[in-house]
């Protein structure tokens, strides 16, 4: 099964909306969201059965047992993260915590031990013919990354009978994003043609070459800046990178979306447009 892995670089260039709509042309039987940090790609594709759910734990918490702490302050002054807190007792900031387990370490009586703590949940949706893998990370938790890599092991962890693996990924170029590259065949690489949307396009681009994975770019919205829509297809050009392909802007994608469809359930121009785009990433991926 061909993994393919959806990237744009910055947020809100269209990632979801095409990686939707790849899904129902592939018929994909695999997919999964990797953007753990604000998923969507549940509310266009169409489940009705509950999701098996569970805990993601990341770094462990350090806990006080106000019983045995004799107040000595040593936790509170050894803590760089300024995670201890001295109140009516000595208590720990969990959101400040980053479990490193100093205070543990310096404790005099013992009195602090690392719990492991939830900071998100994963999510499985299967029917015996699909899986959808996709996580949602609590509020102020970190590593994010290795939550991603649970989330493409997961997909991975059921077996579907589908040649491809659609991968919505999340923006930027930080951990959840390089976790999500490692090991797919393919990234398609969603590009905005405005003066930030090109600048994250190039650091994008930069990341997955160290991968040395393979790599398409396609444009969506592409008529709102013709000027730098030519840009992004000369840069293509100049970097030997493979174009595949350019979406309008389409008042029909919005409705599409906010209906929780996608843009090839309707008939608009941009559901057309990704077609071919579609057509032409699926020639590179199984050349
Ligand atoms: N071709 C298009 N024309 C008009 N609107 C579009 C088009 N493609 C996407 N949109 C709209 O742009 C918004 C962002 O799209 P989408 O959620 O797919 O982006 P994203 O890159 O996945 O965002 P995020 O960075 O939050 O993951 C949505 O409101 C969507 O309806
Ligand atoms: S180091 Fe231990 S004994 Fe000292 S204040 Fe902190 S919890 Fe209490």
């Amino acid at each position: 099964m061909k993994q393919l892995l959806v990237l744009s670089g910055k947020g809100g260039t269209g990632k979801t909306t095409i990686a939707s709509a790849f899904i129902k042309l592939a018929d994909a039987k695999a997919y999964a969201d990797c953007d753990v940090d604000a998923p969507n790609l549940h509310l266009i594709t169409e489940w009705n059965n509950e999701p098996e759910k569970t805990n993601y734990y990341g770094l462990p918490k350090a806990k006080i047992n106000i019983e045995m702490c004799i107040e000595c302050d040593q936790c509170r002054q050894n803590c760089r993260f300024d995670a201890i807190k001295l109140n009516k007792y000595y208590e720990i900031d969990t959101f400040a915590c980053e479990g490193c387990g100093v205070c543990e370490y310096v404790c005099p009586a013992g009195a602090i031990i690392m719990e492991p703590a939830v900071a998100g949940e994963l999510m499985l949706y299967f029917d015996g013919e699909r899986a959808f893998s996709t996580a949602k990370l609590k509020m102020g938790s970190g590593t994010s990354g290795k939550l991603v890599a649970e989330v493409k092991n997961k997909m991975k962890s059921v077996k579907v009978d589908s040649d491809v693996a659609i991968i919505d990924g999340s923006p930027g170029i930080g951990c959840p994003v390089i976790a999500s590259i490692s090991g797919v065949d393919m990234v398609l690489i969603v590009a905005e043609p405005s003066i930030s949307g090109i600048s994250d396009m190039e650091r994008i681009i930069n990341t997955a070459m160290k991968f040395g994975t393979k790599m398409a770019i396609c444009i969506n919205k592409y008529d709102t800046n013709i000027e730098n829509t030519k840009k992004i297809e000369k840069l293509c050009e100049e970097r030997k990178l493979p174009f595949v392909g350019k979406i309008p802007f389409d008042s029909g994608a919005v409705k599409a979306i906010n209906n929780g469809k996608t843009i090839v359930d309707i008939d608009c121009i941009s559901g057309t447009a990704v077609k071919k785009v579609y057509q032409n990433t699926m020639n590179l991926l199984f050349e």
